[in-house]
């Protein structure tokens, strides 16, 4: 089958990115806008599909589906495309938290090859704040399996 009408056929399907029955819908685009266009900005994309929650706690989840254009090894996904959902998904939770924010650092582990067109979970946490230091961390799983575990440094924007 040539690759278009593979990717054609994806962008027909509606992928189920429900959340747990505990979360509440996250507007993301609501706080910062069009930082988010390089990841999870196209809902019908063939790269990235998200959907963002908070638990009772406020802590940040989503929900994720890669696509053909986010492969790497046959079949999953590009360490890149891995790295830059934990670089989109901890900044964010750490503007959702109130931190006016940009990633300094991020420490991505790739545990497991993650299957493309599966969807999976990401969850995050901030662990710590000190001065304009805030560090999140991070995993990437589907069941049992963890793909990718992270920690990102954050460092606020002054005046913002
Ligand atoms: C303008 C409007 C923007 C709006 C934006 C909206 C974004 C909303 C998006 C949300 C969802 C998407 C999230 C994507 C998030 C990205 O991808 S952001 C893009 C990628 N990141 C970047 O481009 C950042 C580039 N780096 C920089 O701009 C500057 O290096 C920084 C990070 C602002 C820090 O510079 P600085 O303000 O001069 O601060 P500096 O004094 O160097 O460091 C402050 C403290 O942090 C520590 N630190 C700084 N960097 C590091 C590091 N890499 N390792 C360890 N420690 C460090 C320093 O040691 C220092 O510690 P203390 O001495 O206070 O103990």
């Amino acid at each position: 089958m040539p690759n278009s009408t593979v990717l054609k056929a994806c962008e027909q399907t509606e992928i189920d990115l429900s959340g747990a029955a505990d979360w509440v819908p996250f507007d993301a685009p609501a706080l910062v806008g069009d930082s988010l266009r390089f990841v999870s900005g196209d809902s019908r994309g063939d790269r990235f599909r998200a959907r963002y929650y908070r638990d009772a706690e406020q802590h940040l989840h989503a929900r994720f589906w890669l696509g053909p254009e986010a492969e790497g090894p046959p079949g999953h996904a590009h360490g890149g495309a891995v790295a830059a959902i934990m670089d989109e998904a901890l900044g964010l939770a750490a503007w959702a938290a109130g931190y006016p924010i940009v990633v300094g650092n991020l420490n991505v582990s790739f545990r497991n090859m993650l299957p493309l067109r599966k969807v999976v979970t990401v969850e995050s946490r901030v662990v710590s704040v000190e001065g304009r230091k805030i560090m999140v961390h991070g995993r990437i799983f589907r069941g049992e399996k963890t793909f990718a575990e992270a920690q990102c440094l954050c460092i606020t924007i002054p005046g913002k």
